[in-house]
């Protein structure tokens, strides 16, 4: 048998399946989607197994064999592994970097050094030992001893595989797994393993009582058996002491007693915990090793084990245990309690809970524990992020009738099982996250999971408590707070199917489900859906793709749509000429009015002498909300802060005369440059526009606000959200949790205070400005603000108190504002669309940004001129090279290169050509195709390349 696998070497090179012959006792183990530590130009390297066959183009000698299997069942699936191999092809990168998105941190393995016994050691333990006890592959020795063809399942765990076999009298098959994993396959040969080790604990005496006239050579290595005689419990005596030499003997009473023992029990130890458990025994361990008494090996570790507590253990002598209670002093009160509670239990129980139980001190356990009454051991233990915290048990609403079509729509193509892609275009408060629990639970009734995916959860903790509300335990958790170990644990809940449903941030579109049948995308429109390190995917995307490969349904939710989906729904024209994607629930839940919005001219405040940063009428709202007892919500939009200039006398940004794009102001130089096409010029002391001096950068913090608000409004209750107060895990919960229980009057805030937010008593939502997000150098830059301004506008007067919503502005006329006034979505994309076909952005073409860096100038400037070079040539030689905005179905243009907006990044230069292109075009292979000659034989030093297809964020 032969397995494709896929190295963990990220680079463009080994960016190919490598074949390696699978062993024979891996044979019923290995699947596509195993994780093997596979040999690898001299070392060993993780690697994943993408297909299986019984053929190979190589010549089979020659192969390698895989050095051992990781994990009992395969972290991935054959779905995920294709579906990674898609990623690399849409988004140029290798097909490694994909796979490593797909897995939780806590499986990323780390080569790692360990040391073990060594083979001559393993002899010594078990020489001529009985023939019956003979392994029926023969090949665990060679495991145990860790050579580098070892056909041995599992190199790390050899000896104790062999172990345990042994001491089962060579009757189980097992694999001798890493006790990272709690999965059952360990669980099998433990006990078998614990009786070994007994064994071999009394063999290990045998060797610092060996003889001087033993010889290391005296049997065949390959032999195999060892350990066997001992190890099954009777060999200790029949162990004769020959294989050890005096400075064996010496070396290995040379080394502390706990570390052999340590040993007998995991088999190996890794390098960096026996520097930390016995950092004096160096000069001992080194000894060993080169007396081959012990051995090192290279292995791959999983970055973390399940968490393991201590725990205490029913008293395994009853009786015993009993006649202890009976004679324990009665000042011992508490220790009696805990013993006579141990005695109680049915099953392991973990200290704190006994502690908690009791009352009693650590102290008692241990002083019981020293005496041998009680077992304290320890166990594995889940962590479960939401242990302990209640949520209140919700039943599904009877739903509105343009929430009834909408879920019937939904249900329908669930049911169908072709893949189909819906647009759900619900205004704010429109009951969109009604619609999507009801769907999933119809998706579950028809025995299929579903994967929610919503925009950094740890700001949206209100869409979980939903959620788990609705599903309880059916639900895992994945968000980017959680520990690697917490994560892992999710994940492990996934892939054992023991939850039905996924709710996450943009990786859990990656959940290892099997049949999925819904998979929703919450505030689809939001950017950070799009992963900006590599593989520098859009979960959007990828989710589409992932349906279509389990004939699963995608619903994008959002009041403001994305330009590109948008216009992809409405060109789905169904048989009745309306979209057939588009779902709308274009009213609020029981008719609710969407709140009135005023749009406050901040030129016109300056002028008449309101030099504060609130305006009259924000003034005014905050202090009725006050009298009444109402809240507020505040938004202070910080992107794009203090990075581009403006007037404050007549709102002029300056704008590049190429591109249509706000030109970034860059400090060191005083000069104001265009991120798309290189253009620059100085920056200007007055303004151009009307003269005035009232010209700088933009932006105040949410700080400065706060110190406003405590001025103007002595007493007032104030929680602020912004990067610096939500950096503790869980802040975000209990600052909204604060809110929720109005326990403040004002909820201050960055991006986080728009999305999602719920809460009955917000009737006013301020924007401090607007425009700050206008001023980007992006051409997103309306969308975004539109989208904002919409969304933080929704969270006011969403229940039985009507809502009011004053935005302050120094352009008012912009459309973007004058259309997010209006609440009006179809006006502001028509005119928005009118100005991306003029300009060539996205959704009339696609583009792409390759960014190359490197620290010497003239070379990263020829280089880069070379790239361009060659992908027009390729370009032409499809018969696609063209502008976007001429005619013709299909074209493909490119800009630059130039400097990249950051032009300089850890003493890297930067510049970047900007792809765009229109029509069925594979320009993510020609790219790759015209960066082959690049990166094939270049020397040391060479110019990195970056891809980022789809690009959000253009530095
Ligand atoms: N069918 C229904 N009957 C009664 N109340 C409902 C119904 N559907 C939703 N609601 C309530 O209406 C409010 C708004 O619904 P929901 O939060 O689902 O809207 P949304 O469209 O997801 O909002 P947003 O996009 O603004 O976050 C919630 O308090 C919700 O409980
Ligand atoms: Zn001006
Ligand atoms: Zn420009």
């Amino acid at each position: 048998m032969i397995a494709s696998v896929i190295v963990d070497v990220p680079s463009r090179q080994t960016d190919r399946p490598f074949d390696y012959k699978v062993p024979a006792e891996m044979r019923a183990w290995i699947e596509t989607g195993s994780r093997v530590g596979v040999p690898f130009g001299g070392r060993v390297v993780q690697g994943f197994v993408v297909a299986v066959s019984e053929q190979t183009e190589m010549d089979p000698k020659r192969l390698k064999a895989i050095a051992e299997l990781l994990d009992p069942t395969p972290p991935l699936r054959a779905d995920l592994i294709e579906l990674a191999e898609w990623i690399s092809r849409k988004y140029v990168c290798t097909w490694t970097a994909a796979l490593q998105a797909m897995i939780p941190g806590a499986l990323k393995g780390k080569a790692e050094r360990s040391v073990r016994f060594g083979a001559a050691a393993l002899k010594a333990l078990s020489p001529e030992s009985a023939p019956q006890m003979r392994p029926t592959s023969g090949s665990l020795a060679a495991a145990a001893h860790g050579t580098d063809d070892a056909s041995g399942s599992d190199v790390r765990y050899g000896h104790e595989a062999a172990a345990a076999e042994a001491g089962a009298g060579a009757e189980s098959r097992n694999r001798g797994t890493a006790d990272t994993y709690g999965a059952g396959v360990r669980h099998e040969h433990e006990a078998a393993a614990a009786k070994a080790v007994a064994g071999a604990e009394t063999a290990a005496g045998t060797i610092a009582r060996a003889s001087d006239a033993a010889e290391p050579e005296g049997t065949d290595a390959a032999e195999p058996g060892l350990a066997a005689g001992s190890a099954s419990g009777a060999g200790a005596s029949g162990a004769s002491e020959a294989g050890v030499s005096a400075d064996m003997r010496g070396a290995f009473a040379a080394l502390p007693s706990e570390l052999v023992r340590e040993l007998l029990r995991h088999g190996s130890i890794r390098l960096a915990a026996l520097q930390e458990r016995y950092p004096h025994a160096g000069d001992a361990v080194k000894s060993a090793l080169r007396q081959g008494l012990l051995e090192e090996q290279t292995a791959i570790r999983d970055r973390l084990s399940v968490r393991k507590v201590l725990a205490v253990y029913p008293p395994p002598d009853r009786p015993a245990a009993e006649e202890a209670l009976a004679a324990l002093p009665k000042r011992a009160g508490k220790q009696r309690e805990v013993l006579a509670f141990a005695l109680d239990l049915e099953e392991p129980l973990p200290l704190q809970a006994l502690l908690a139980e009791t009352g009693a001190s650590a102290g008692s356990v241990r002083a019981l524990a020293d005496k041998g009454m009680l077992d304290v051991r320890e166990i594995k233990q889940e962590r479960d992020p939401y242990a302990g915290r209640e949520f209140v048990r919700t039943e599904p609403l009877p739903l509105t009738p343009g929430q009834q079509e909408v879920f019937e729509r939904v249900a329908a193509a669930v049911d169908a099982e072709s893949p189909q892609t819906f647009l759900l275009h619900g205004v704010t408060g429109s009951g969109k996250t009604e619609v999507y629990m009801q769907s999933i639970q119809h998706c579950l009734e028809q025995g299929k999971q579903a994967i929610v995916l919503v925009p950094e959860i740890s700001l949206t903790p209100q869409m979980v408590e939903r959620f788990k509300g609705r599903f309880g335990d059916m639900v895992a958790v994945l968000h980017s707070r959680l520990s690697n170990g917490e994560r892992y644990d999710e994940w492990r809940k996934i892939r054992e199917r023991r939850v039905e449903v996924a709710i996450g941030a943009r990786s859990a579109v990656f959940a290892p489900f099997e049949r999925i049948g819904l998979i929703v995308i919450d505030e689809e429109h939001e950017s950070s859906y799009k992963q900006e390190e590599t593989p520098k995917y859009h979960a959007r995307d990828v989710a589409v793709r992932r349906a279509k490969q389990h004939g699963a349904v995608v619903v994008l939710g959002s009041a403001t749509p994305s330009l590109e989906t948008y216009a992809a729904a409405v060109r789905s024209a169904g048989p009745d000429g309306r979209p057939a994607s588009l779902l709308p629930l274009p009213e609020r839940v029981g008719a609710r009015p969407m709140p009135p919005v005023a749009v406050v001219d901040m030129r016109q405040e300056l002028k008449g002498g309101n030099r504060s940063m609130f305006s009259r009428a924000l003034h005014e709202g905050l202090a009725a909300r006050l009298e009444r007892g109402e809240q507020s919500v505040l938004l202070l939009n910080r992107r794009g802060y203090s990075t581009f200039v403006m007037c404050r006398s007549c709102g002029y940004t300056a704008t590049c005369p190429h591109c249509d794009i706000t030109l970034t102001y860059h400090q060191r130089t005083r000069a104001l440059r265009c991120h798309y096409c290189g253009h620059a010029e100085m920056a200007p002391r007055l303004c151009p526009s009307c003269g005035s001096e009232h010209i700088r950068y933009f932006g105040a913090g949410t700080q400065r606000v706060e110190e406003e608000l405590a001025k103007l409004f002595p007493g007032i209750r104030v929680i602020r959200m912004d990067v610096d107060t939500t950096t503790e895990k869980g802040s975000h919960e209990k600052w909204l949790k604060l809110f929720g229980e109005r326990k403040a009057d004002v909820l201050l805030g960055t991006q986080m205070v728009a999305k999602g937010l719920d809460f009955p008593y917000v009737t006013l939502v301020g924007v401090i400005a607007a425009d700050t997000s206008l001023g980007l150098p992006d051409f997103r830059a309306g969308e975004r603000t539109f989208q904002l301004l919409t969304q933080v506008a929704g969270r006011a007067g969403r229940h039985h108190l009507p809502g009011e919503v004053v935005v302050q502005t120094y352009t008012p006329e912009h459309y973007a504002i004058q259309t997010a006034q209006q609440h009006d979505y179809e006006t502001f994309v028509q005119d928005e669309l009118k100005h991306r076909r003029m300009m060539g952005y996205p959704p009339f073409c696609r583009l792409i940004l390759v960014t190359m860096s490197h620290e010497q100038l003239p070379l990263l400037s020829s280089v880069s001129e070379r790239f361009a070079a060659r992908l027009r040539e390729l370009a032409a030689l499809s018969g696609v090279l063209g502008s976007v905005q001429g005619p013709g179905q299909r074209a493909m243009e490119l800009l630059g290169p130039v400097a990249s907006p950051i032009s300089r990044m850890k003493d890297r230069y930067r510049f970047q050509c900007m792809i765009k292109y229109r029509g069925n075009i594979d320009a993510s292979g020609l790219i790759r195709e015209a960066l082959a000659s690049f990166t094939e034989g270049a020397p040391k030093g060479q110019v990195q390349f970056s891809v980022d297809v789809d690009p959000h964020m253009i530095l």
